[in-house]
């Protein structure tokens, strides 16, 4: 079958390079390659960095919708990464390491098992593979080697990134800004504000607890170097998609770009040319914010998914808040807003299990999207292509979500065919509809003084005594309950019957 007969709506992403939304067409036909910039593993992921993961695996469930296969890379990195994104300040793993008295490689292993089980929480799928920059070592050192007689010099401090030796350098973010550069930690001797260290040599007299032999001595390598180095080796170059955050684009990414153009031209022989990027796309997710502004590690006071979770929210209602907005819009995190998420998942929830209750057990298990349009009900045709149009139009999600609700209340539609529209347009959302229920959703909140089934026995007592128009015991249990932080809701149109007032 060929891939055209899945594609309804041609796929549009925005490309950070044009700043416009474009047609995608992978270089491979029917295959896909993308690199996700990963986490530094120095500290857990807040929400926000976790924001960056909800976006990649959208993009790659939106790619496997459209009948692509993909190559998904994500890098683990453990050294090279400093305080500023601009070669200034200590190395983020070795400050970490230094002040939990750990040795880095504990300090790498807690916390990138921390990323992945909030992976997993969030129902991000695996990356084909994960790559450990510390496993790149050799092959840094080698491409480092091969451009730095043209587009390198070597100080004190390191091997440097000439900026100027490749043209156009800073595109990406919309231009070389030197003035920014400048007001970062200036490092003696570098030819140009925006040269970066490809190569950082430790300190004479220093140990540091990661460290390599290299031609420009002992050191790590430098953050950006990691990037193009893991890219290219796991994907080759040029490849379809590469992706981060939205700060990636003002300074790591065009480092990454100006060494991919720098790599090309030793390596292939080609002039260096302003086209080449190393990457077809570079998408860039906009900010998780809170009232402070930018969600951030490096500025403490951070909310994790495991805080999230302590309080009581299923992880999943977080995903959904990432749904509810555009990728490329910021989205404003509050407790408010994450609890009418959870609220919204309830909801799906219920509706999916009363069309299971009506369900004849016709199951269709991951049907293609042809097969969906040549054999789902009539009326539910439409959705199916309003979907597709939506997550189509560079990854609107919140077009898609309200679909799910309207599939829902379809009116004279068998349940059965409903569940299977619901779970195509789950593959893509990645919110488990079919897996979780109810009970799934009630978490208990750390702080907890009461677990569940002694309220819901304390419920069922309390029921009795109704029945028995005993209405003073009833009003005791609930009054004991309140007392232990339970609210008990009569009549709740969810059929929520209590919850904890924490
Ligand atoms: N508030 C945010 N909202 C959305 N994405 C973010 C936010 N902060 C960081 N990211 C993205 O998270 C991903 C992982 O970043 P990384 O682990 O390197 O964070 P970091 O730079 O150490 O953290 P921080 O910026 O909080 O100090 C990157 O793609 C980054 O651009
Ligand atoms: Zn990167």
């Amino acid at each position: 079958m060929s891939q055209d007969q899945h594609i309804a709506a041609p796929l549009r992403l925005f490309n950070s390079v044009t700043r416009t939304v474009e047609p995608f067409a992978p270089i491979e036909p029917g295959h896909a390659r993308v690199y996700s910039c990963g986490p530094t593993v120095y500290n857990y992921a807040h929400l926000g960095n976790l924001r960056a993961y909800v976006f990649t695996d959208t993009l790659r469930r939106t790619l496997l919708w459209k009948g692509l296969a993909v190559t998904h890379i994500i890098n683990i990195t453990d050294v090279g990464h400093l305080t500023s994104d601009a070669d200034a300040g200590d190395d983020k793993m070795e400050a970490a390491a230094r002040a939990q008295a750990k040795s880095i490689w504990d300090i790498a292993a807690h916390y990138t098992d921390a990323f992945k089980s909030n992976i997993a929480a969030l129902n991000i799928m695996e990356p084909t593979e994960w790559t450990v920059a510390t496993d790149y070592v050799p092959q840094m050192i080698a491409f480092a080697q091969k451009i730095a007689p043209h587009h390198c010099y070597e100080l004190e401090t390191g091997l440097y990134f000439d900026s100027s030796t490749v043209p156009d350098y800073g595109a990406l973010a919309g231009g070389r800004d030197d003035a920014a550069h400048a007001r970062i930690d200036p490092v003696a001797g570098k030819r140009n504000p925006s040269d970066f260290a490809i190569w950082r040599k430790s300190p004479p007299g220093e140990q540091r607890q990661m460290e390599w032999d290299s031609p420009w001595g002992r050191g790590a390598p430098g953050w950006h170097l990691e990037c193009s180095v893991m890219s290219q080796a796991r994907l080759g170059q040029p490849f379809d998609i590469h992706t981060g955050g939205i700060d990636h684009r003002e300074i790591h990414h065009p480092n990454e770009i100006a060494q991919n153009q720098a790599f090309r031209s030793a390596c292939c022989g080609d002039a260096v040319t302003a086209g080449f990027t190393g990457a077809r796309w570079w998408m860039h997710n906009n900010f998780l914010v809170d009232r402070q502004g930018k969600m951030s590690k490096s500025k403490g006071g951070f909310t994790t998914l495991f805080s999230l979770i302590d309080a009581g929210v299923h992880p999943l209602a977080y995903r959904l808040l990432c749904l509810g907005a555009h990728y490329r819009s910021e989205l404003e995190f509050s407790a408010e807003g994450v609890g009418a998420a959870l609220t919204r998942l309830k909801r799906l929830i219920m509706g999916v299990e009363s069309l299971k209750s009506r369900a004849e057990g016709v199951t269709w298990q991951s049907p293609r999207l042809d097969f969906l349009r040549a054999n789902l009900h009539p009326r539910l045709i439409p959705l199916l292509e309003q979907f597709d149009a939506a997550l189509s139009d560079d990854l609107m999600t919140p077009r898609a979500l309200p679909l799910l609700e309207e599939a829902i209340a379809m009116k004279k539609v068998p349940a059965d065919e409903k569940l299977c529209l619901i779970a195509a347009f789950d593959a893509a959302l990645g919110l488990d509809l079919l897996g979780l229920t109810r009970a799934d959703l009630r978490l208990q909140p750390k702080a907890a003084q009461i677990a569940p089934g002694q309220i819901e026995a304390d419920l069922d007592r309390r029921q009795s005594a109704r029945q028995d128009k005993d209405f003073a015991l009833s009003d005791r249990i609930r009054d004991a309950l309140i007392a232990r932080g339970v609210e008990v809701m009569d009549g709740d149109p969810l059929r929520w019957d209590w919850r904890l007032s924490l």
